[in-house]
Formats: C-alpha cells, structure tokens, sequence
C-alpha cells in the first residue's frame, strides 16, 4: 500500500501508524500523533456481528508473531502436504484446519458448485489482510456473513492461504472512491491463480480514535489539526488502532472504524471524517476454483491483458482501441479500466527513420465489464480481444454485488 492509498492508515500527530510503528518516534509535546485507523457505520458493524473474528483481543506483538507463523506455517505446510497430502494445520498458532483433498474425479455440476462450500466443515474460513476492526474484516463479514474471519498481515499471505487451503476464500481491497485503485491487489492478482468469485462494496466511515482522556489533553492541537498533523501511513487501521492501544499512547490518534474501537478501547474524537461521506471501498473474493458463470442475475468479469510489443498491430494505443470496440459493438459495459506497467517486458523499442529510436512503456490492462461469460455476446467478444492480444486472462466472472447503496448520514 501507498500512501494516501484507500488500503493506508493515518497517523495524525501529525502522523497515523506505520505498519510497525516505533513507540520511540514520539513527536515533540506541541504535536498530537494520531494513530489512526478509520471507520463505523452500522451496516459494517451489523455485519461484523454476524460472523466470528480471530485473534480478537491478543496484542499487536502477539498478532505479529501469530502471523509470521502464518507466513513461515504456508511453507512448512506446502511442504508437509506435498509428502503426506493430508492436514494442513494451525492458523494464529490456535486453529486448526484439516484439509480433504479434492478428488480428481469427474463429477456432475449442483447449484452448490456455484458457491462450493468448504472442504472441511460447514464454516467457510475467510482471509483478509490486517487485524480484528479492519474494514476488509467487515467485507468479509458483509460477504459470507457466518464465516470465521483470518487475519493476514500480508495480502500476499492471504492469498497464500487460501492456495494452501488455510482459507477457503480472500477478500481484498481493489478500488476505493476517493483514493481509486490499490495496485498492489492488482499485481497480486496476475502473479497468483486464484479467481475472484465475487465481489462486495462496502462503505466506509471513518473515525478519529484516541485514547480515553486524550481528548482532554489534546484539545486545543485537536481544534487545529487540519493543519498541525503529521500523517503516518500505515498497513492497515484496525492496527493503527491497536498500536495506539497496546502502547498507551496519548499523544496520537488513529483513523479507523467504530467497531476497531471498540475492540481496542479507544474513544471515537469524531465520527465520519472521511473527505466524502459516500466513500466506498469495492472488495473482490478470491476462490481455487472459479464459479461457474450465470445469466440469470447480472454479472460482472474481469479480465487482464497485454499487447505485444513486438508486433505494430498488437501494440500501444490501436490494441486498447481494437479491445475497446469489441466490447462497445456489443454493447457491453466497461466498469472499470487499469493500466498496470509490464513487469515482464518494461519498454517497446520504436524506430522513427527521422527521430531515430525511442522507448515506450509497455502495460498490462485489467478491465472489468458487465456480462458473464456464460453470455454468447462476451464469449465472443473475448474471442476477438484474443486476435488483438499477446496475452489475455479471465480473472473471473461473477455476481455483481447488487445491494442498495446505503451512504452514511
Ligand atoms: O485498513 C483497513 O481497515 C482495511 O481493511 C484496508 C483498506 C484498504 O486497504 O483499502 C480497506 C478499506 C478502506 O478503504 C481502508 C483501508
């Protein structure tokens, strides 16, 4: 995550926490830190009641610890299975999984095979990335309201968990209205095999979290903190919170949500301080294996391609216009557009006989549209974005998440 990103926390002491905030970088007594963690709003909060968080309640050096087992357990684990093919074990050092094999065996599609239920019980195991109070624990919750939520340190972690079947899905972060897309997520996606199986917008309502009693230390620099803060960014807000927390620190604040908190026993100084009170957060879930696509309810699929360098007809701007156009004369909607710079293969050399050579980025485009790919019109659209292209991939096809929009008053 990046600064100012929709996946950033702020510390206002100017400054909000760092992912691993030193208790010694206190700022000078004129200065309020705030660490922040952001949001509430009751529909999240409703959400979050309905299903079970882990690790609630455990410090931040415990939380650390528990997942850089996490981190090291996906290793050890891969290789454990890969001997055994049996149990992978421990999330958080408390949980166990035992994980069932999947049959390579043929078998007749249910309608459960459009939301496959988890191998190894009836709880279906979420994993998001930061701790008990984060907004992506509420999308998981607004998403599959009766799973048991895993927190992740990492988003790569949490895809990770999900491929070594520690969770059963992810649910990450891919755009916000006001800090736009979270690249990282993005990239992520290419580099893992994992298919978004849906997705789930949520609003976002951030709050200013202190301490009790900061406030009334703090008052005057409070009234001038647009101008007065350092900010800080941090990994995620829930973890603003809790560092906050865990550290007693009075002089800085946390933007974060109501539910974080509550969890951390902080005090909410003010309630809905995001820049739009419509802020929203679009969420994907990530799955193994894809859903298989409907056309009876609307949906949406995703999609990531490249041009080819190599080859004039493929490349630059005529590819993004050629791909554009297969999706418009069929009248199918784009939702989303992203342009990602080509890890694999940077820069495009041009010959100009006048100019002599120049270098242009080479990007990869991740695009949504409106249509499933169970629907004949995207099927061939996508046929002819395949002519266009050097490489295409279908990240996923999937309901849209069609939930009245509730903005928080
Ligand atoms: O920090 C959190 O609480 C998160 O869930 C992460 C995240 C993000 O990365 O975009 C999710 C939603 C909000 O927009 C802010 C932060």
């Amino acid at each position: 995550m990046q600064a100012l990103s929709p996946s950033s926390s702020i510390a206002l002491k100017s400054a909000l926490p760092t992912r691993s905030p030193t208790p010694t970088n206190r700022v000078p007594p004129s200065q309020l830190v705030i660490q922040c963690a952001y949001r509430s709003d009751s529909a999240n909060a409703a959400a979050n009641s309905n299903f079970r968080g882990v690790g609630v309640g455990s410090t931040r050096a415990d939380w650390q610890s528990a997942c850089a087992i996490l981190a090291s357990k996906v290793v050890s684990q891969q290789k454990n299975d890969d001997a055994t093919g049996t149990n992978i074990k421990a999330v958080n050092g408390h949980k166990t999984l035992d994980l069932v094999p999947i049959e390579n065996l043929p078998k007749a599609l249910t309608i459960a095979d459009l939301s496959p239920a988890p191998m190894h019980g009836s709880t279906l195991r979420v994993a998001y990335q930061g701790v008990p109070g984060a907004y992506s624990e509420a999308a998981a919750g607004k998403a599959y309201p009766n799973c048991e939520a895993i927190p992740c340190d990492q988003f790569e972690v949490a895809f990770q968990s999900v491929e070594l079947w520690i969770a059963d899905r992810a649910v990450l972060p891919v755009e916000n209205s006001l800090g736009g897309s979270i690249h990282r997520n993005y990239d992520l996606l290419l580099r893992h095999r994992l298919h978004i199986v849906g997705e789930v917008q949520l609003s976002v309502n951030h709050c200013l979290l202190a301490l009790p009693g900061a406030l009334a230390q703090c008052e005057l620099t409070l009234t001038k903190l647009g101008y007065n803060v350092t900010r800080e960014a941090v990994d995620d807000t829930a973890g603003a919170a809790e560092f906050v927390a865990a550290n007693n620190l009075l002089d800085t604040a946390a933007i974060a949500s109501s539910r974080a908190a509550d969890l951390y026993g902080l005090q909410i100084l003010s309630e809905g301080i995001q820049d739009d009170s419509s802020n929203m957060t679009r969420f994907v879930m990530l799955a193994r294996d894809p859903i298989v696509p409907r056309t009876d309810r609307p949906f949406k699929t995703s999609i990531v391609f490249a041009g080819d360098g190599g080859n004039e007809d493929r490349a630059g701007t005529a590819v993004l216009f050629k791909v554009l156009s297969a999706f418009a004369f069929r009248n199918i909607s784009l939702t989303k557009i992203e342009s990602r710079p080509h890890r694999n293969q940077p820069v495009r050399v041009v010959d100009d006989v006048d100019v002599g050579t120049a270098k242009h980025f080479e990007y990869l485009f991740y695009i949504d549209f409106e249509a499933s790919m169970a629907e004949v019109r995207a099927q061939n659209a996508l046929a002819e974005v395949q002519e266009f292209t050097s490489f295409l991939r279908v990240l996923g096809s999937y309901p849209m998440d069609m939930t009245p929009w509730c903005p928080v008053t």
